[in-house]
């Protein structure tokens, strides 16, 4: 079996803010050295340029489709880049954009040489926004989002058929929402997708490290 993806995702939780949040990132490329599965960090925007220079793959929560020039309050491409970051989540179900918003961040992000992943709710969502050529669609049902039932258990059925709606074999599928075990991670590869984006599954556990390590064991 293929390698899997891992996108660890910080959201805003105080347990991966500040200086906790820096230890994970320590925590996830030690797994990622130990065990050469591809590991990458989202930590919240303020804090990227403190995750720059461990050794992995740090991408954003947020970009926006903007050049520079007068846009208060907006995530400049270029502003990632200088603190190091490679890539960006794009229309997380808890930071929803307009379609034609999404179209603009993939091809801003492509732009730059960066790396986007949709996120989508729906199969349906999955086909519009693969449209886009994202380099990762990921699909999360939200109401499994935090839950802690796998969506790779809980409805295989939406992550199957969201792989099938994507026919652009340049745009690979991930799955997220309630992923905590190397269980969920191998369930979701025998799916079709090429990793997970998870969030709460490590973040909130009693130890981190711990949690990352087992989600890639299977
Ligand atoms: O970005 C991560 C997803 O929203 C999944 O979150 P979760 O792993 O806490 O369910």
């Amino acid at each position: 079996m293929q390698k899997p993806i891992i996108i660890l995702n910080y959201k805003t939780y105080l347990e991966s803010s500040g200086d906790k949040g820096r230890q994970l990132t320590w925590d996830a490329r030690d797994v990622m050295q130990e065990t050469g599965i591809r590991i990458i960090v989202c930590p919240q925007t303020p804090e990227l340029f403190h995750h720059k220079g461990y050794g992995i793959e740090v991408f954003a929560q947020h970009v926006d489709p903007i050049e520079p020039g007068s846009h208060t309050g907006h995530v400049l491409p270029q502003s990632l880049q200088f603190c190091g970051v490679t890539g960006s989540l794009i229309n997380h179900s808890e930071d929803r954009r307009p379609l034609e918003e999404i179209k603009k961040c993939v091809e801003v992000l492509r732009k730059h040489g960066m790396t986007s992943v949709v996120c989508a709710e729906s199969i349906e969502k999955v086909k519009e926004v693969s449209q886009f050529k994202p380099d990762y669609v990921a699909i999360e049902p939200p109401e499994l989002i935090g839950s802690g039932i796998p969506v790779s258990k809980a409805d295989p059925g939406i992550v199957r058929n969201s792989v099938k709606a994507v026919t652009d074999p340049n745009v690979k599928v991930l799955c997220g929402a309630g992923i905590s075990k190397g269980e969920d991670v191998k369930a979701a590869l025998e799916l079709g997708t090429v990793g997970v984006l998870l969030a709460s599954g490590v973040v909130k556990a009693k130890d981190p490290k711990a949690a990352l390590r087992d989600l890639v064991t299977y």
